[in-house]
């Protein structure tokens, strides 16, 4: 057993197919340079004490109330601790926890005196860049470890983004599996009909530059809008969703042939077309979007529009400062951050 162990995970933009990905099209999401750490160690004070220093947020739970949440009759098949918590618990991150312990009936609590866990993280909370999945697929790690009491290796990646993936449930209601997959194989993942298609890394080096609008994006409201538009064009809207599909084929293509970031401009441009077209966009978003293009840089929302952030792609630094100053000027936040970080892993132990 470790004394301490330090575990982090990446945040995601989605590069193409957000909104086409709900109608069972394929979407294009990529790790980024930002991540969330776990760091946890034993103690001696018989609590299990969870620090969450962005959320500025402190959850505390005796080692006795542990033991006897374990002892509680509900089955532990994941659906059904998910029901029973979403019932009873309010609080969602007192239930990805409980739902933890819930889990594991092997999980040898007594061997535990007390466990302190602090989590931080660089990724902006509620703006779209996966800050929850990432939240999630730590949890599910360091979790992992204290089960099966040794590190984790690539192999028992799948176990630990399925039980990550539950505890998005919590926070998402319905959620793809994208955010979580990225957050846990790092780098480039296609996902289509819920499920991981590819999983590629490429050499080309892009950097991004992340907008925030800082207006609270509204994932839930954004897709029941996508849908009513669908409902009263479905003929229109299914052929803008093939060609999203479309795109993000072209976008894989020119990410693995290295392609000139020309293309990729180009294909980043097209793709915000249909975003407009799909109602998604607002003024703020628009006018991040003139305004890299002014600059020469093409831009598009990443995940579900109405707010969030907005993208751009770039391999030189041709008048990025000066775009940075703009999009500030303009009540903007702009980051820098690099495309395909790794995948969750064991930054320490010891
Ligand atoms: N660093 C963190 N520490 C603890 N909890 C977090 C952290 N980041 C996110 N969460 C949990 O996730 C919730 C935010 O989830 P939300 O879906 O709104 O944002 P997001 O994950 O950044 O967005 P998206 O899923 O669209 O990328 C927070 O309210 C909090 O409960
Ligand atoms: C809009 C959407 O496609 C992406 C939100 O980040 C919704 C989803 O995939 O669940």
């Amino acid at each position: 057993m470790f004394k301490e162990i330090k575990i982090s995970s990446p945040g995601k933009i989605i590069l193409c197919g957000e909104h086409a990905v709900v109608y069972g099209k394929k979407a294009l999401a990529c790790s980024v340079d930002l991540r969330t750490t776990l760091t946890a160690s034993h103690t001696s004070n018989n609590f299990f004490q969870l620090i969450l220093i962005n959320l500025n947020k402190t959850v505390e739970i005796k080692k006795e109330d542990f033991m006897s949440i374990r002892s509680s009759p509900i089955s532990s098949e994941p659906n059904a601790i998910i029901n029973h918590l979403e019932k009873v618990e309010n609080d969602k991150i007192v239930s990805s926890l409980k739902f933890f312990i819930l889990l594991d009936p092997d999980l040898e609590w007594s061997k535990i005196a007390g466990l302190q866990v602090l989590v931080s993280s660089e990724i902006p909370i509620a703006s779209g860049l996966g800050s929850s999945a990432s939240y999630s697929t730590c949890l599910s790690s360091l979790f992992f470890v204290l089960g099966s009491n040794r590190v984790f290796s690539e192999s028992d990646l799948e176990t630990i983004n399925r039980n990550a993936y539950y505890i998005e449930k919590f926070f998402h209601g319905n959620p793809s599996g994208l955010d979580n997959s990225v957050s846990t194989y790092g780098n480039f993942v296609v996902f289509e009909k819920g499920q991981i298609r590819e999983k590629f890394t490429s050499d080309q080096k892009l950097n991004v530059l992340i907008i925030n609008s800082q207006i609270p994006k509204q994932t839930l409201e954004q897709v029941k809008k996508v849908r009513s538009l669908y409902e009263k064009h479905t003929a229109v809207l299914d052929s803008l969703m093939n060609t999203v599909d479309i795109l993000v084929d072209k976008f894989v293509q020119s990410l693995k042939e290295k392609s000139s970031l020309d293309g990729i401009k180009d294909l980043v441009t097209i793709n915000q077309g249909l975003l407009y077209a799909l109602q998604i966009s607002n003024q703020s978003l628009n006018s991040i979007v003139n305004i890299c293009e002014k600059f020469g840089f093409g831009a598009k929302i990443t995940g579900a529009g109405g707010g969030g952030c907005c993208i751009t792609i770039f391999d030189h630094a041709n008048r990025l400062e000066e775009l940075k100053l703009c999009l500030t000027e303009n009540s903007f936040l702009p980051f820098e951050t690099r495309l395909g970080s790794k995948g969750v892993r064991i930054d320490e132990i010891n």
